[in-house]
């Protein structure tokens, strides 16, 4: 089964398990996992005139009630977020209109055992990270190639941080003192030069092993994180860096789509 089916059970199974009629404010990731959670919303909010989803539903344990969409309000963590919401005709809102958001369904780029995260693979941890903090239940969906015991054993491209434009040679010396072994400015495809994320920043790519004492196994395709709160909060620290990729114990549950692309797995806190 592919990758995207896996994908798609994760965002369903997030979806029918914490969406209910009394959910008002809804923060949506990025990625190419929160398509699904936004297509599954979607039938949620047609479940009456849904036959499939209600006969599915009748031989199911999982009791599913119709969202009413037009009492959501959907907060975007990116353009392509923004985009979805517009698109399906959803409420959008922004982040600076809720001090608390209900809950928020979010991608990931790699989630250890503890459900730390690394994110920011297509550059929208800034705000990402924003509202996973306001919102009172943050839940990931990803397949089944993310889920690791320690950070840096999947994601191999190193920690996402975004730098404000003119700091980023500043940012880039002061990782390389703090150990960081390679570092990458992302380039744009189709376009000369370096990616400019949705706040019109700049991203490092920055690839850990040593920082916090761990040896890179000899092997410099791989870092590992084995105390991620520390590597952020040392990243943190540094001139220029707007936001690190490190999402630390912030998540209360992951799923993750299995291989068959039937089965969902979960991590929970
Ligand atoms: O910046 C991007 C986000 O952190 C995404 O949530 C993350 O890259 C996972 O994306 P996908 O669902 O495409 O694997």
């Amino acid at each position: 089964m592919s990758l995207t089916e896996s994908k798609r059970q994760a965002a369903y199974k997030a979806v029918d398990t914490h969406l209910n009629s009394e959910t008002r404010i809804i923060g949506i990731g990025s990625g190419s996992t929160i398509v699904f959670v936004i297509e599954r919303i979607v039938q949620r909010g047609n479940f009456k005139k849904n036959d499939e989803l209600n006969e599915k539903n009748e031989n199911s344990d999982q009791k599913l009630e119709e969202l009413d969409l037009d009492q959501c309000v959907f907060i975007p963590t990116s353009f392509q977020s923004r985009q979805l919401i517009i698109h399906n005709g959803l409420n959008l809102g922004e982040i600076d209109q809720y001090q608390e958001i209900d809950i928020t369904i979010d991608g990931a780029d790699e989630v250890d055992e503890n459900l730390n995260a690394i994110k920011g693979g297509g550059a929208c941890h800034l705000r990402e990270k924003v509202v996973a903090e306001i919102s009172k239940k943050f839940i990931i969906v990803a397949d089944y190639t993310k889920r690791s015991t320690v950070l840096g054993e999947k994601w191999v491209k190193g920690i996402p941080i975004e730098v404000i434009p003119f700091c980023y040679a500043l940012a880039y010396n002061s990782l390389k003192l703090l150990g960081c072994q390679k570092l990458n400015l992302r380039m744009a495809k189709n376009k000369a030069g370096p990616v400019i994320t949705d706040n019109g920043n700049f991203v490092i790519d920055a690839y850990f092993g040593k920082l916090d004492g761990q040896q890179s196994l000899g092997n410099d395709n791989f870092m590992f994180i084995n105390s991620p709160s520390e590597v952020l909060k040392r990243i943190k620290l540094l001139t220029g860096v707007v936001e690190v990729g490190l999402f630390v114990g912030m998540a209360e549950i992951a799923y993750f789509g299995e291989e068959d692309g039937c089965s969902v797995g979960v991590l929970k806190k």
